[in-house]
């Protein structure tokens, strides 16, 4: 197992440009995640989140500076090495949803861990990244209480079993860093803790999250929050 940080980055920039004006979207963002840590990003709307979360995930490529997963970079990356690295190294949650429509929620699982064995192959990887062997479909299910949902397709789920299985499916290939954008915006309290205990359980096995919330409660079970204002750290 590497002894590598779970993700890092260092002096990211992001520049948006619409016609004449140019949005600076990160100026020289680092921060490390280490295993088993579990930090959470906050700051005012436009501060630079999500393409913070973007550029860790290489859903997009920053202007400068370098990202870093379980000791590989992704940044600055052919995508086909970037969706690799993704498939094998990362757990993405975004508010848009990871699950695929017309699969049930045990196949989205199985295609998830699938692909990642696919990749895993294809480069002679067989290492697990976060140290420990991945959960199967039924014991990741069981963990999330959708055991009885195995079969449903997303669109019959509610929202809170939604939100399960995304991280259900997010975590199955045993990731090295977990990231997740407002991973409890639309939930109630007691859906909101059964996710953060999950997410919590994925840090105890070695797995390094990173949630970008405005939420008081993350916060506060996070070990480390991370403010943005105006695409910079500044606390
Ligand atoms: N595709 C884009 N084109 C132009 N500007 C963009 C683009 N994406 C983001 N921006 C700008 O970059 C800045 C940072 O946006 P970002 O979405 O990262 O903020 P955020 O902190 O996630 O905000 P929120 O909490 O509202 O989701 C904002 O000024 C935003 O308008």
């Amino acid at each position: 197992m590497s002894t590598a940080d779970a993700l890092q980055c260092t002096d990211l920039y992001r520049f948006f440009r619409a016609g004449d004006e140019e949005t600076l979207a990160l100026r020289g963002v680092s921060l490390r995640v280490g295993r088993g840590e579990t930090v959470a990003v906050a700051g005012p709307s436009g501060s630079g989140k999500s393409t913070l979360l973007n550029c860790l995930a290489g859903l997009d490529e920053p202007a400068g500076g370098a990202v870093v997963v379980g000791g590989e970079q992704i940044s600055h990356r052919p995508e086909s090495r970037r969706a690799r690295i993704r498939s094998q190294r990362l757990g993405i949650l975004l508010q848009s949803g990871n699950l695929v429509a017309h699969l049930s929620v045990r196949d989205n699982i199985r295609l998830a861990q699938a692909a990642a064995r696919r990749r895993s192959a294809n480069t002679q990887d067989q290492s697990h990244p976060a140290g420990c062997r991945s959960r199967t479909p039924e014991e990741l299910l069981d963990q999330v209480g959708l055991t009885s949902r195995a079969t449903a397709i997303p669109t019959e789920l509610s929202g809170g079993e939604l939100a399960r299985a995304g991280l259900a499916v997010a975590v199955s290939n045993n990731p090295d860093a977990l990231l997740a954008d407002e991973p409890t915006g639309e939930l109630d309290g007691t859906t909101e803790r059964l996710v953060l205990e999950l997410i919590r359980d994925r840090a105890a096995r070695g797995t390094g999250v990173l949630i970008v919330t405005h939420s008081s409660v993350v916060m506060r079970i996070a070990d480390r929050v991370i403010r943005l204002h105006d695409g910079r750290i500044v606390a």
